[in-house]
């Protein structure tokens, strides 16, 4: 099913969207964007991610061009909104641009800041958005376990959902999760699985409740089911800050998964100040549809990135595809 490298230069076009808040660091998110027979896809590896890692990226983002898709079950995705670790004068403005979402995911443990940050910004939003609302946070392995079991203890009164990887390691995971369950918190696990060499050892070490799946880390829509299948836990299928057109394939997804018990970290481009499309991935109502995205040449043409980035996004996709090319001519796959 892999396209010649051509296929994918020939409608490659590379974007830098402005982002509304700054988010894990950057202000500016690149993407580079092609067109097979399915539609529009994505690529959009950050910009430290090695080759390797990259691949599996471009290994999903081929699959929703030109692979064999299967046949959503569901048309519209309930997503949460994400408040980014912003100061807590903000956290009204951004819950603001999230129409209708009654789960918010509220950013924690962020380099620099201190407990009484985050305890501030989940209390913020627990009273803007009421009893009835679903609070999860997200501390991206931020926290050692004494760190995070007093986090956890400090936020739980704010009666939290679940928190998403606490802790960095699947050891810290396991060892955080038999700490905290007397506060009946659950913990999922976001870069044990998409940036582990097994994405299973999480659910089979008992180290995580919950899921957190993201299409193009995963290597794709098949390539996650097939890990929803192996793990056996719910999960939640997030996005990778990606550009209108890669939520599209993040949401569907979520729209093939049968059991879709939790709202889905789908309502990202309400982060970004523009995107590629002038009818983009927001919430509304509290959902987004599952639609494929066709970009507005417009819009390409207003954030094309420059000359020297898009140069180095072509040279990178092209070293991908070969290490896709290597993967798949041996024996070992990735
Ligand atoms: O899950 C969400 O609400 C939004 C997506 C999100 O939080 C992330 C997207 C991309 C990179 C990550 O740092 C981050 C995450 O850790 O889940
Ligand atoms: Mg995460």
């Amino acid at each position: 099913m892999r396209p010649e490298l051509n296929d994918l230069l020939d409608t490659a076009r590379v974007v830098a969207l402005p982002l509304a808040t700054r988010f894990r660091g950057i202000e500016e998110r690149e993407a580079l964007l092609f067109e097979g027979p399915n539609g529009w896809s994505e690529f959009s590896p950050f910009v430290e991610y090695g080759d390797a890692e990259s691949a599996t990226w471009l290994r999903a983002a081929i699959e929703f061009a030109f692979g064999d898709l299967p046949t959503p079950l569901r048309s519209s995705i309930p997503v949460n909104a994400t408040v980014p670790s912003v100061h807590v004068d903000r956290v009204a403005g951004i819950l603001k641009r999230f129409d209708g979402c009654r789960t918010a995911k509220v950013k924690v443990a962020e380099r620099g800041q201190g407990l009484a940050e985050d305890v501030a910004r989940v209390r913020a939003v627990r009273e803007l958005l009421g009893p009835e609302a679903r609070i999860r946070i997200d501390a991206n392995g931020g926290w050692n376990i004494d760190e995070a079991e007093r986090a956890i203890h400090a936020l739980a009164e704010y009666d939290l959902e679940y928190v998403e990887q606490p802790c960095a390691s699947v050891g810290e995971l396991v060892e955080i999760r038999r700490r905290t369950k007397y506060m009946g918190v659950p913990i999922a696990a976001d870069e044990s699985v998409r940036k582990a060499a097994d994405p299973i050892l999480v659910a089979r070490a008992g180290a995580a409740d919950i899921l957190v799946l993201k299409a193009q880390p995963l290597g794709g829509i098949r390539r996650s089911l097939d890990i929803i299948e192996e793990a056996g836990l719910p999960v939640v299928v997030s996005s990778a800050l990606d550009t209108s057109v890669g939520l599209s394939m993040g949401a569907w997804l979520a729209s093939v998964i049968p059991e879709l018990e939790y709202d889905c970290g789908l309502g990202t481009a309400s982060l970004l100040s523009a995107d590629v499309t002038d009818a983009p991935m927001q919430a509304s109502g509290g959902s987004i549809d599952v639609r494929r995205v066709t970009p507005t040449p417009r819009m390409l043409d207003g954030y094309a990135a420059s000359a020297s980035r898009r140069q180095w996004w072509l040279e990178r996709v092209s070293r991908c595809y070969e290490v896709l090319a290597e993967a798949d001519a041996s024996p070992a796959t990735m």
